[in-house]
């Protein structure tokens, strides 16, 4: 099992999708399954059933997880104690990228419900989670100015080296 953590904007859908490709393994994009199983999207269930609902779901769909294969998780499933516990059945890899990379990914980006305020509020919250995944992780990767290939190989390499 390998479970892709990092910030909003950092890269794991894009690169979970290249690592289940290569590596040959099944792919499971947390948000995009709970979409799945709500109906709605994140940012809908978010404004009807808040954040600790959705949370929840997040809890119950890592912790049900079986089959080997390439996870993409949520940015804020390293929030969870049990969550963080649950991510030891696997081989954790964070995409760390740097603010002005994720600011400027998502500058545009409304579908994000924890993406939004000022500035300094998103940068909060960006500062906030970094050791946090810091500490889960058992591989660091840093994506910044890197493509999504090159990122996907250089995580190939390391997982074998
Ligand atoms: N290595 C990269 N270089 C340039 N752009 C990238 C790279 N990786 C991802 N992107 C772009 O950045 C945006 C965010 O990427 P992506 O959706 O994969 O992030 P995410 O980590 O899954 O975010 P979230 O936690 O919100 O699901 C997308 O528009 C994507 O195309
Ligand atoms: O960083 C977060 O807390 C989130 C990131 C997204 O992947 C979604 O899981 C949701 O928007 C929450
Ligand atoms: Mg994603």
């Amino acid at each position: 099992m390998i479970f892709l953590i990092g910030f909003m904007g950092s890269g794991k859908t894009t690169v979970a999708q290249q690592l289940s490709e290569k590596l040959a393994l099944p792919l499971l994009e947390m948000d995009e399954e709970i979409e799945r199983q709500e109906g709605t999207s994140i940012k809908d269930i978010f404004s009807r059933k808040g954040e600790g609902y959705f949370r929840q779901k997040e809890t119950e769909l890592l912790q049900s997880i079986k089959a080997d294969s390439v996870v993409s998780t949520g940015g804020g499933v390293v929030e969870r104690e049990d969550n963080r516990e649950a991510l030891h059945m696997g081989k954790v890899i964070y995409l760390q990228a740097s603010w002005e990379t994720i600011d400027s990914r998502l500058s545009n980006d409304t579908t994000r419900p924890l993406w939004k305020g000022n500035e300094q509020d998103k940068k909060e919250k960006f500062q906030g989670r970094l050791a946090l995944y810091e500490r889960a992780a058992d591989l660091v990767v840093n994506v910044d100015d890197k493509s999504p290939e090159v990122i996907t190989d250089e995580i190939i390499r390391r997982l074998n080296g």
